[in-house]
């Protein structure tokens, strides 16, 4: 266990180069092993999340390789991996676990995945009812609905699944699925959760459509894929990693930051209307869309920032940046209320539990609340001993907090930043 400290500074100046975009990075590597020919990744993310995604195509007999400056896949076509050795391990990756499930339901093989303790508590039911109904094998090992799947070969139909969730792992496991069906297959969700599959499911040759609904919701549909075709792509910096910076930038006095090469998808770019609405002044220059992917660099300065209300339409598009968002709202004026964000209990942690934890923990007025919490700003935040629960998302939205808190804030199990941002705290210790 590695405990980190962090005090109150007096401003992080600078330019942040933050890694790559984990959603796009996972995909890249998935879409390019299942493609023919070698796909070429720039920018990836070396996170433990997304070298879980690599040491599973590899256990299924994708040749990945490391190169100074990009990773080559070579891919093995549709239908060419091979059985894995062992259980394939997802680590901490819910994003590895159901995108994969989504693949290997239209293999000619048997598989088992199983993550670490939070993976394997997670709900794997949302992808395991629509699985099952395309004629997917797939089991939970224990009958809990979590992980250890076991998936066994099954014949692939298209459907037209109705999903009860806004979740872009859910559309992509059966998106990817579809690939393999007889059928077109199409997924509707409530409201249009991030589109990286899709766009890079069409860039890489997928006959694929969506469609946006006059009351909000979304289509996706994928016709039966004969073959992907391998492709050059290079990841943006990941903005849900940027959010950090971002709320340093906003929050901490005397801060200039500049963020270079942040994807700014409008599936994903919640975070930045929310700090629009809490009345920060943030400046995106060089907008460019490379890869099918928006992207911009992005000029913070501290601003006073006063609560707003979060909800509906927008919770996809930041559901990873609440925790951050929450430090934020305790340090604004007035309250903040953040709804419909019931999904925050699933992930790593259940966030509005350690989010109100911790936020407590440093002097702060949170009441938390069945889907979301509600912040009441402007009580000074003290330094405090911080459990992030081996959450990544927390032990950074904390340290966040720490750089504008009186006295000392420690940070335990801080390694755990290494799933989405390996050079976090070397990132930080150089802003200062
Ligand atoms: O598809 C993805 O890459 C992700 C989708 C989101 O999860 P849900 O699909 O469960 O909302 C998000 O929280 C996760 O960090 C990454
Ligand atoms: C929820 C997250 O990731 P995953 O679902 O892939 O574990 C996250 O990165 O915040």
């Amino acid at each position: 266990m590695s405990v980190k400290y962090i005090s109150k500074t007096s401003g992080l100046r600078g330019t942040v180069n933050v890694p790559g975009d984990k959603s796009i990075s996972h995909r890249a590597v998935m879409l390019g092993s299942i493609a023919l020919g070698t796909t070429e990744i720039t920018n990836f993310l070396e996170g433990a999340d997304c070298l879980a995604t690599i040491g599973c195509f590899r256990n299924m007999g994708v040749e990945i390789e490391h190169k100074p400056k990009s990773i080559l896949v070579h891919g093995k076509g549709l239908r060419g991996l091979h059985a894995p050795e062992g259980i394939l391990d997802v680590g901490n990756s819910g994003t590895t676990t159901r995108l994969i499930s989504g693949i290997l339901s239209g293999q000619n093989f048997t598989s088992v995945l199983s993550g670490d303790e939070s993976l394997n508590s997670r709900p794997m039911g949302r992808i395991i009812t629509p699985l099952r109904n395309m004629g997917a094998t797939v089991t939970s090992v224990d009958g809990s609905g979590c992980a250890p799947l076991k998936i066994e070969p099954g014949y692939i139909h298209g459907i037209h699944y109705e999903s009860p969730v806004a979740s872009a792992q859910v559309k992509s496991a059966v998106l990817l699925a579809g690939l393999y069906a007889d059928s077109e297959t199409s997924v509707t969700e409530p409201t249009l959760s991030r589109n990286h599959t899709e766009l890079m499911l069409q860039s890489f040759g997928a006959a694929l459509t969506a469609t946006m609904h006059p009351d909000g919701r979304a289509t996706a549909a994928v016709a039966p894929c004969r073959e992907l075709y391998g492709q050059q792509i290079d990841v943006p910096g990941d903005i849900s990693s940027a959010a950090y910076f971002i709320a340093a930038g906003l929050t901490v006095p005397g801060s200039e930051l500049l963020i270079k090469n942040v994807g700014t998808n409008f599936t994903r770019a919640g975070f930045l209307n929310v700090c629009q609405n809490m009345g920060a002044d943030i400046t995106l220059e060089n907008e460019t869309i490379q890869s099918g992917e928006a992207r911009a660099d992005i000029l913070v300065k501290p601003d006073r920032l006063h609560g707003t209300v979060i909800e509906g339409d927008l919770i996809p598009s930041l559901i990873d940046e609440i925790p951050v968002i929450a430090v934020m709202a305790a340090c604004a004026e007035g309250t903040t209320v953040i709804r419909d964000a019931a999904e925050l209990k699933v992930k790593e942690t259940d966030r509005i539990q350690t989010v109100t934890e911790n936020l407590r923990a440093m002097g702060a007025h949170i009441a938390p609340t069945e889907d979301g919490m509600v912040i009441e700003g402007g009580h000074m935040l003290k330094g405090a001993s911080i459990e992030s629960h081996m959450d990544h998302r927390i032990a950074m939205s904390f340290a966040i907090a720490g750089l504008s808190a009186e006295g000392e804030t420690q940070i335990h199990n801080s390694q755990c930043v290494d799933v989405s941002y390996p050079t976090f705290w070397e990132t930080i210790e150089n802003l200062h």
